[in-house]
């Protein structure tokens, strides 16, 4: 029986990285983590352990470092591109890379109405990303977001499934509806304002879940995805994960007391996760763009 060794890739990860522009005493910093997989023949090393090709981790870490001193960081996905294009640009042997970056996002504390210089507060939760892959001169970049929380108080209701021996879930015309968005969207070219896509899209589609009537968590998804794509031509594909926070209604009557839809339980286990791609028909698939990519 044949055994032999399978994909692989290997690189240093969460490299936390925080970046002061003191050009100037209105500072600015940037507050990233950052991970490097590295691709290529790289047989040898797991068969017969020869590093010679192995560009090791730490070199991968002290470059995004060197990086961030070299040039101001930027965009992220411009940083994440420099650094791919570099690896398999001057590592022997790497012809491919992966660079996650996720940005946590600061804002000034209100001190006589223009913010303080140099004092920050964490914004939320909520972060920035982006996945780029180098594959051989070609790239691809998949931006995006993690844990942007939003509510609706109303607008959404589910009812019309399947009911079986188990089903105890009552139908409802209004609800909270409620859920932590991650997203992620594949870009068809490079020739990007990142940013300016970013901000765009982030609004588009939190329009699209306040507007949306909702019927089901599934059907908020979908309007999301799609909304991002008709507004945005460099898009390719929008893929959607969605933890369903529920929002249960704390049955009051033992108190003699009428719950009118406005005292809620908010659980945070379990959770129902709906999950999806929203893409163009037009556009060919990009596996390489989502190779191992946390969530989906
Ligand atoms: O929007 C929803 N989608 C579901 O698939 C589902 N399942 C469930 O129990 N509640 C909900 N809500």
């Amino acid at each position: 029986m044949g055994i032999s060794m399978g994909p692989n890739q290997y690189g240093k990860a969460e490299v936390r990285i925080v970046t002061v522009d003191r050009s100037t005493p209105r500072h600015s910093i940037k507050d990233l983590n950052v991970s490097t997989s590295l691709r290529g023949d790289l047989d040898e090393v797991h068969l017969s352990g020869d590093n010679a090709k192995v560009l090791p981790t730490d070199t991968q870490k002290n470059t995004v470092y060197a990086f961030a001193k070299q040039q101001p960081i930027g965009e992220i996905e411009d940083f994440a591109l420099r650094l791919g294009r570099h690896f398999v640009s001057s590592a022997e042997g790497i012809n491919g890379a992966r660079i996650l970056i996720d940005e946590y996002g600061w804002q000034r504390i209100p001190v006589e109405g223009t913010g303080h210089d140099h004092s920050f507060s964490r914004a939320s939760d909520e972060k920035r990303t982006t996945a780029v892959t180098i594959d051989g001169d070609q790239a691809h970049v998949v931006s995006g977001l993690k844990d942007l929380v939003v509510l609706k108080s109303t607008g959404s209701e589910f009812w019309g499934y399947p009911k079986d021996r188990y089903t105890t879930l009552p139908e409802t015309n209004d609800r909270i509806l409620a859920t932590a968005v991650t997203a992620r969207w594949r870009y068809l070219h490079t020739d990007v304002d990142w940013a300016k896509s970013f901000e765009s899209v982030r609004a588009t589609m939190l329009e699209a879940f306040a507007t949306t009537h909702s019927l089901a968590l599934q059907q908020s998804l979908y309007e999301m995805g799609k909304a991002a794509l008709e507004a945005h031509p460099e898009l390719a594909e929008v893929r959607l994960s969605l933890p369903n926070k529920h929002h249960f209604l704390v049955d009051l009557s033992p108190f003699g007391l009428e719950n009118d839809n406005e005292v809620f339980f908010a659980a945070d286990r379990p959770y129902g996760l709906i999950e999806g791609v929203v893409r163009r028909d037009d556009v060919e698939d990009a596996p390489m763009a989502w190779y191992s990519t946390a969530e989906f």
